[in-house]
């Protein structure tokens, strides 16, 4: 299924209600590609990853690449930093769900680091 090819190769879908929410085995599944620190929560319902830096302004241009990566893809995560430490958290709104968009986007930022 196309959808579990290389999801770096991938464009986010836009995010409508109507998108398929995936399945435990299909999230399962698609973290199979992503570093192994990304965290699929209990509900099958966000995706998380903690990343730790040194000190502040490798944080803040962090967050900018991230704010450039989820403008383009038009999919945006949650996002809380402070010093040395940044979380993401990807979510699909419009589904209340994972969606493989969430997957995209996370491959994505690995990416970026
Ligand atoms: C119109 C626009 O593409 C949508 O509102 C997008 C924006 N970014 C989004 N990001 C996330 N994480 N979920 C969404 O449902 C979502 N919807």
């Amino acid at each position: 299924m196309a959808k579990f090819s290389d999801l770096t190769q991938q464009k986010c879908l836009p995010c409508k209600g109507d998108m398929p929410t995936l399945t435990p085995e299909q999230s399962k599944e698609l973290n199979k590609q992503l570093h192994l620190d990304w965290q699929i929560s209990d509900d099958n319902t966000s995706i998380t990853r903690a990343i730790t830096f040194k000190g502040f302004t490798k944080v803040v241009l962090f967050v900018n690449a991230l704010s450039w990566l989820a403008e383009k893809e038009q999919h945006h995560p949650d996002v809380n930093f402070g010093y040395g430490y940044c979380t993401i958290t990807f979510t699909t709104h419009a589904i209340n769900g994972l969606s493989v968009n969430d997957f995209i986007c996370a491959a994505k930022v690995d990416g970026l680091l």
